[in-house]
């Protein structure tokens, strides 16, 4: 790696510090102090973002001419969906959903769904709609944080919240191999494609507006579900 890639990496890592672990409710979640409806009020609204992450990969291999990296992003999309029923990271979103008390039905249905994490989860797919695909790659590199936050939420769900059925975590589990893995490749693909400091700066902040969108839809659940 050249130094310059060095330093646009160490930008992109520099944005962990406004990372959703830092929110509140986050912070609430991982210390074992909210409420059942609390926790059911943010797994019945994270089921929008589960929902849509295929719809904005899928619209990152629309604009891909580079059929490596489509032969490698295609896996995201069935890793959440799946290739057969009862499988995919929706389906475990779904069997969590049980575990905390909901059904699958009223899940679906969005009757939870509060404007703001509609309004910020559409935005990002949007996002990867409507700019440069590797912008749309760079947007996802929020997951290079996520594994630290994952296995401190699995060891909080499990110590603090016995009513929460167990096997009902499997979700986050997956995660914590899926979401390094993921993430790697991405940097991969963004630091080989943005060498101008003008390509870089878009995927920072592109990186940025991914960490926008996730503290926003903490700040709507937050705001529905007081404590
Ligand atoms: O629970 C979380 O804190 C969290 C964060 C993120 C993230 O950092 O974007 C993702 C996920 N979960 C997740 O489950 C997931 O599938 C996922 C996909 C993506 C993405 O941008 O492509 N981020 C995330």
């Amino acid at each position: 790696m050249t130094a310059d890639a060095d330093g646009f990496t160490a930008a992109l890592r520099a944005q962990a510090q406004r990372y959703h672990d830092q929110h509140p409710f986050h912070i609430r979640m991982n210390a074992g102090l909210l409420g059942r409806q609390q926790i059911r009020g943010w797994v019945a609204n994270r089921y929008y973002y589960q929902q849509n992450i295929p719809r904005k990969d899928a619209a990152i291999l629309a604009n891909c001419p580079d059929r490596e990296v489509r032969r490698r992003w295609v896996r995201r999309i069935l890793d959440h969906d799946g290739t057969a029923g009862g499988e995919g990271g929706i389906e475990a979103w779904l069997r969590l959903a049980e575990a905390v008390g909901l059904s699958r039905e009223e899940v679906r249905s969005e009757r939870h769904l509060v404007p703001g994490v509609r309004f910020a989860v559409d935005a990002y797919v949007t996002f990867a709609r409507t700019r440069p695909w590797t912008e749309a790659v760079a947007s996802s590199l929020t997951e290079l944080f996520a594994p630290d936050l994952m296995s401190e939420r699995l060891a909080a769900f499990e110590r603090c919240y016995p009513w929460i059925d167990r096997d009902g975590l499997g979700y986050f589990r997956d995660r914590l191999t899926q979401a390094p893995r993921d993430a790697e490749h991405a940097l991969q693909v963004v630091v080989e494609r943005c060498r101008s400091a003008d390509e870089q700066a878009r995927a920072v902040a592109a990186l940025s507006f991914k960490c926008d969108v996730l503290w926003s839809i903490l700040d709507a659940i937050d705001h529905a579900y007081p404590d």
